[in-house]
């Protein structure tokens, strides 16, 4: 057999071809196929892959990395100097802008691509968040937002899968739909609309879990799984439709601030430094998850209208607007867990 050489090797080839925001990826299914043996295509994989195993860096890669969450968790990651990042985003919701203090970093490295998508490259981590996260934006391309969660996961899996790279999720609150139980506990299965029009994401993230677990169990990949409950701060777009963000641009417009019907469902809100936090807790841990991150301060949505007000503009108005379908009356995280495991709990208040 003989030895690889640089520009014969997929993996080694698609490495080369990654530039700042310039080039995508395209599946290499000769590489490690069960169908293909190595042999029969001249290359000696094993050794190939030895040599990018004893890199001393970790290479880490994070979908959806140019969003509100994945652009903070890429500041967290880029400053530990043994940390290679690469970002894959399709920018529906994220923006270059939110990474551009990495751009050209000889440790960063952005690639355009839809994970619905195959995609191969040489990662130890996988940070799996692509996916639009406000309600407007994942309800408006519906299908592709199930694509994205199912074949994205998927791909992502496989990719796992093939390297033995540890992977994380980004799952939601919202795997517990219209929660019975309060709060929420990791062991509560959730009451979910399967064929309503918030489907696609709560029902796309369940099917993401579903599959974790099942490469977990089937060829022993290291996943982790995150249950993100409402997070807000810096980076968020200003039209991204979530309460948080809307309220606050609404106050600094001076246009009414609108409370959807009946305004006495209830979030909580976490900090995404907090968030970051934990999700890298997690990574790091030992344990698979689903673990509940999120800050359990309850609030009213007619509680945290005030609070805007007061902070930001005492004269705005605030107004009461229809909701749309599948509210979920309420939410609180139970961060027992996350607290006992991974000794995470959040720092910042609302308020604060
Ligand atoms: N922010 C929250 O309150 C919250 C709560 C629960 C779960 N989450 C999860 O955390 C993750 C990040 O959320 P966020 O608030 O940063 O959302 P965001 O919309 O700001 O970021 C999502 C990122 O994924 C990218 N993306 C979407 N579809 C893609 C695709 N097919 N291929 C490649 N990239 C794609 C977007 O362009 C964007 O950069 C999501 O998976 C979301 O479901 C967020
Ligand atoms: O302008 C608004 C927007 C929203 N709301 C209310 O605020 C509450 C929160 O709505 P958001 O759209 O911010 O967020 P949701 O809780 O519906 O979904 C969120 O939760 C979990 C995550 O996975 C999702 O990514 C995130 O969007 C809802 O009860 C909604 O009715 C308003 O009262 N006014």
């Amino acid at each position: 057999m003989t030895n690889v050489q640089a520009s014969n090797c997929p993996l080694v080839a698609d490495e080369a071809r990654l530039s700042n925001g310039a080039s995508t990826t395209r599946c290499k299914p000769l590489l490690l196929s069960p169908i293909l043996r190595h042999e029969d295509v001249g290359v000696n994989v094993e050794q190939g892959m030895r040599g990018w195993r004893s890199r001393t860096n970790m290479r880490i890669l994070v979908t959806g990395g140019t969003g509100f969450i994945g652009s903070h968790l890429v500041d967290k990651l880029m400053e530990k100097e043994k940390n290679e990042v690469i970002v894959a985003d399709n920018y529906f919701t994220g923006s270059k802008d939110n990474l551009k203090k990495w751009i050209g970093h000889p440790r960063f490295e952005l690639i355009r691509h839809g994970i619905q998508l195959c995609f191969l490259c040489p990662v130890d981590q996988i940070y799996h968040l692509a996916c639009p996260a406000s309600p407007i934006f994942y309800k408006y391309n519906s299908v592709k937002t199930i694509k994205t969660n199912v074949m994205g996961t998927l791909n992502m899996l496989g990719l796992a899968k093939r390297l033995r790279a540890r992977i994380l999720f980004t799952s939601t609150s919202e795997v517990y739909g219209d929660p019975l139980e309060h709060p929420q506990k990791e062991t509560y299965w959730g009451n979910v609309n399967p064929i309503g029009v918030r489907s696609c994401y709560d029902e796309g993230k369940r099917m993401a879990e579903t599959l974790m677990f099942d490469y977990y169990r089937q060829y022993g990949i290291e996943i982790r799984i995150a249950t993100i409950f409402n997070t807000y701060g810096q980076r968020m777009n200003i039209d991204d439709g979530r309460v948080v963000s809307n309220f606050i641009a609404q106050a600094i417009r001076n246009e009414p601030l609108t409370v959807q019907l009946p305004g006495t469902q209830t979030r909580s809100f976490c900090y995404v430094s907090d968030l970051v936090d934990g999700l890298n807790q997690l990574m790091e841990g030992t344990d698979a998850g689903p673990i509940n991150l999120g800050n359990p301060g309850e609030f009213t949505m007619k509680e945290l209208a005030k609070a805007v007000q007061e902070l930001i503009n005492p004269e705005v108005q605030i107004s009461e607007v229809e909701n749309t379908l599948d509210d979920a009356r309420q939410r609180k995280p139970d961060i027992t867990k996350a607290k006992e495991v991974l000794g995470w709990e959040p720092k910042v208040n609302l308020h604060e």
